[in-house]
C-alpha cells in the first residue's frame, strides 16, 4: 500500500482535464457576471477551492468507481494491473478513501462556494458513481451517454462559482463535456471491444460492432461541431477566438471520425479516442481566453 496506489485510483489524468473544463467555466463566466467589470474579475479564494473541490470530487468518485469495478478489472487486460486486482490496495482501503475525499469535496464546497455549484459537484460523483458506474454501465447501452452527464458537472460548477445559479449559457457549455463523451469513450470501446464482451459489459461495440459505432462516432461529431460552433449566436454568447478555434478543432476532430468510418481497426480508433482529451482541452481554454479578449477588444 503506498500514496502512488492512491493516485492511481484517483484517475489523476481525468482529475487535470476535469478540473481544467472546471476552472476555464469559471473564467468564462465572468464575462457574463450580472456585474461585469474586468477580464477575469476572479476571487482566487474561491477558483483555489474550486480546483481543490473539483479535484477531491473527481478523484474520489473514482477511488469508488475502482472499487465497485474490481471484478471486472481483474479480468481485463487494460485495467488488471490497477491497485485492486493488482493486490496492491485492499478494497476497503479504497472505499474508505473515495468516501472520504467525497465527503471532503462536498463539505469543502459548501463552506467555500456556493449552493448551486456544491450541488453540481456533487451531482457529478452521483452521475459517475450511482447512475453509470452502479447502475447503468453494466446494463444498458447507452451507459456512458447518461452516465456523460457526470463530466458536465465539473464545467457546470465552475461557472456557477461564478453565478451562483445555473444560466442557459453556462448549461449549455457544461452540455459540451455531454456531447463530446461518446467519441471520447466509444473510440477506446472499439479497441477494447473484445474485452468488455469477457465481462458481458454492453458497450456499444459489443452490441452493434466497430463498423456501426464508428458511424455512430461520426453522426455524434458532426453534431457536436455546429452545435460547439452555435453557442457564438446566443445572446450573450461566446466571442470569435473561441468560435474559430472550435470550428477549426472540431473539424479536425470530424475528419478523424469520418476515417475511422473508413478503417475502423483497434489501432486507428486509439489514435481516434487520444486526440478526444486535447480537443476538449482546447476548446475550453479558447473559452476562457475569449472572455479576456472580451473586455481588451470588445467585438
Ligand atoms: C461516462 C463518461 C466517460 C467514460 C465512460 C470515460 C472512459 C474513459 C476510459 C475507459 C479511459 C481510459 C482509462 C485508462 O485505461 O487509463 C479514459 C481516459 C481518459 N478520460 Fe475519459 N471517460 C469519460 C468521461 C471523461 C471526462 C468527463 C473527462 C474529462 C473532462 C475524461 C477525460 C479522460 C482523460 C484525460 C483520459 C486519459 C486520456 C489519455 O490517456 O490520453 N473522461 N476515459
Ligand atoms: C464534478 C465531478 C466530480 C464529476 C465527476 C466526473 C468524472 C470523474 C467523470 C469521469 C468518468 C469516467 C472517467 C468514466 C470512466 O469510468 P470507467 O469505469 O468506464 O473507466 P475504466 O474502465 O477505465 O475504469
Amino acid at each position: 500500500m503506498t500514496a502512488r496506489d492512491f493516485v492511481e485510483v484517483s484517475k489523476p489524468r481525468i482529475v487535470v482535464v476535469l478540473v481544467i473544463t472546471a476552472v476555464t467555466s469559471y473564467l468564462a463566466a465572468t464575462r457574463f457576471d450580472a456585474t461585469p467589470s474586468v477580464a477575469w474579475d476572479v476571487d482566487w479564494f474561491k477558483l483555489g477551492f474550486l480546483t481543490l473541490a473539483g479535484a477531491l470530487a473527481s478523484m474520489g468518485a473514482s477511488a469508488l468507481n475502482h472499487y465497485y469495478d474490481r471484478d471486472i478489472d481483474k479480468v481485463m487486460e487494460r485495467t488488471a494491473k490497477r491497485p485492486i486486482p493488482a493486490g496492491r490496495l485492499s478494497p476497503k482501503s479504497v472505499l474508505a478513501y473515495g468516501l472520504g475525499v467525497s465527503v471532503l469535496s462536498v463539505v469543502i464546497a459548501w463552506f467555500t462556494l456556493n449552493p448551486m455549484a456544491t450541488g453540481m459537484i456533487a451531482l457529478g460523483i452521483f452521475f459517475y458513481v450511482i447512475i453509470y458506474t452502479a447502475w447503468l454501465k453494466r446494463n444498458n447501452a447507452w451507459n456512458i451517454v447518461i452516465g456523460g452527464f457526470a463530466g458536465s458537472a465539473a464545467s457546470m460548477a465552475g461557472w456557477a462559482t461564478v453565478t451562483g445559479s445555473m444560466d442557459l449559457l453556462g448549461f449549455l457549455v457544461g452540455w459540451l463535456v455531454f456531447m463530446w463523451t461518446p467519441p471520447h469513450f466509444w473510440c477506446l470501446a472499439i479497441r477494447a471491444r473484445e474485452e468488455y464482451a469477457s465481462v458481458r459489459v454492453p458497450m456499444l461495440p459489443v452490441l452493434i460492432g466497430n463498423q456501426k459505432t464508428a458511424s455512430y462516432i461520426l453522426a455524434n461529431t458532426a453534431i457536436l461541431l455546429p452545435y460547439s460552433v452555435g453557442l457564438y449566436f446566443l445572446n450573450p454568447g461566446p466571442g470569435l477566438l473561441y468560435t474559430i478555434i472550435a470550428a477549426i478543432s472540431g473539424s479536425l476532430m470530424l475528419i478523424y471520425h469520418y476515417k475511422l468510418t473508413k478503417n475502423p481497426t483497434p489501432e486507428f480508433a486509439w489514435k481516434a479516442y487520444k486526440v478526444t482529451a486535447p480537443y476538449l482541452v482546447v476548446i475550453f481554454v479558447a473559452l476562457a481566453v475569449d472572455a479576456l479578449f472580451y473586455y481588451k477588444i470588445p467585438i
